[in-house]
């Protein structure tokens, strides 16, 4: 067992043995993942990968280089262990869930529909945390599954961008049989689609397709955009040709936010969701420009939108 938690890996083994289906946080393409709470109160997420990890190809490597990220805007993995019949990894556990709750369930879950500042803040720290992916990690990470379910958020609604680095390592391993690349259609970039080749590229057209969430509200594998053929990407550029930024903006955020700084957001987005890969910007540039609306703007607010008064789950 690599990493954290202060126990042993037999106590702990004997922990994630008794977990149960009423453990069960949620099950992603990669496998189950349970809410696990040690005796000093140290809250884990169990990630139980449904195939095996192959020890001798590096991932062992691969997975102590991710265990010894840290930044406040990705969720920490804490340790893994691999056996023939199990391979788990230990995340932190973030417990306010993923953005795509926030943004399409929160009714169902209780939760208050997010405000415009926080929707700003959860786009800043997500492409803060995607920038030190790509520019400060010796080899630098592609995530390759940028998406509203990969973002988690903290107790303060920070984004903490989770599964960073597995894709690669499962791909690795042939174990994702989710779609043929990793990632989520409606996310993906179209040369990723056609080629099945990660550069830091793929990342950000996906980041921008998370920004055009945050701004439009709209989950970008909508039928409203399966049936059409259009993406979440082109319809925002056809709306805006045509009309106005208030015709794209969430219904939920009219008259609550300042369209300048929305703009700076699709603006952002639709640069990060160009066509031509060469032709998007870093992540460096985008974490600039999106701090860039930051400095000047005047607090508008609506009550009914909170930002501070959500439950946790
Ligand atoms: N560290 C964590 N803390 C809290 N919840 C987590 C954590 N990691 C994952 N989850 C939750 O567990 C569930 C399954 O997550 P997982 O990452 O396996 O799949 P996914 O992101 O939903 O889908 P996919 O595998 O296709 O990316 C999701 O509801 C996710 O929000």
């Amino acid at each position: 067992m690599a990493g954290k938690p202060n126990l042993s890996t037999t106590v702990l083994m004997e922990k994630i043995e008794k977990l149960t289906a009423e453990d069960i946080i949620g099950t992603g393409g990669f496998g189950t993942v349970y809410r696990l709470v040690l005796d000093d109160q140290t809250a884990l997420a169990v990630k139980k990968l449904i195939r095996g990890i192959d020890r001798d190809r590096g991932f062992e490597r691969e997975l102590e280089a991710l265990a010894d990220l840290k930044h406040k805007n990705l969720v920490t993995l804490r340790g893994h262990y691999s056996a023939p019949n199990i391979n788990i990894l230990l995340y932190d556990l973030v417990g306010n869930g993923s953005l795509d709750t926030w943004l399409y369930e929160y009714e169902a879950a209780g939760l208050q529909p997010l405000d415009w500042d926080t929707r700003a803040k959860i786009g800043i720290g997500a492409a803060r945390g995607l920038a030190y992916l790509h520019h400060d990690c010796v080899p630098r990470i592609i995530h390759r599954d940028v998406k509203s379910s990969n973002i988690l958020l903290d107790a303060d609604l920070e984004a903490r961008v989770s599964d960073f680095g597995l894709a690669k390592l499962m791909d690795l391993d042939k174990t994702h049989v989710t779609t043929m690349v990793a990632g989520t259609l409606g996310f993906l970039a179209p040369e990723y689609v056609a080629t099945g080749l990660a550069t830091e590229k793929v990342d950000i057209y996906s980041f921008g397709v998370v920004l055009l969430e945050l701004v439009t509200g709209r989950h970008p594998c909508d039928n409203l955009f399966k049936d059409s053929g259009i993406s979440l990407p082109q319809s925002v550029r056809n709306m805006i040709d045509e009309k106005n930024l208030a015709v794209v903006l969430d219904g939920l955020l009219v008259g609550t936010c300042p369209d300048e700084e929305v703009a700076v957001f699709v603006d952002t987005a639709l640069f990060c969701t160009s066509s031509l890969p060469s032709h998007r910007p870093s992540m460096a540039q985008v974490v600039k420009m999106l701090e860039g609306h930051q400095s000047s703007r005047p607090s508008i607010g609506n009550d009914s939108i909170a930002s501070s008064s959500h439950k946790p789950r």
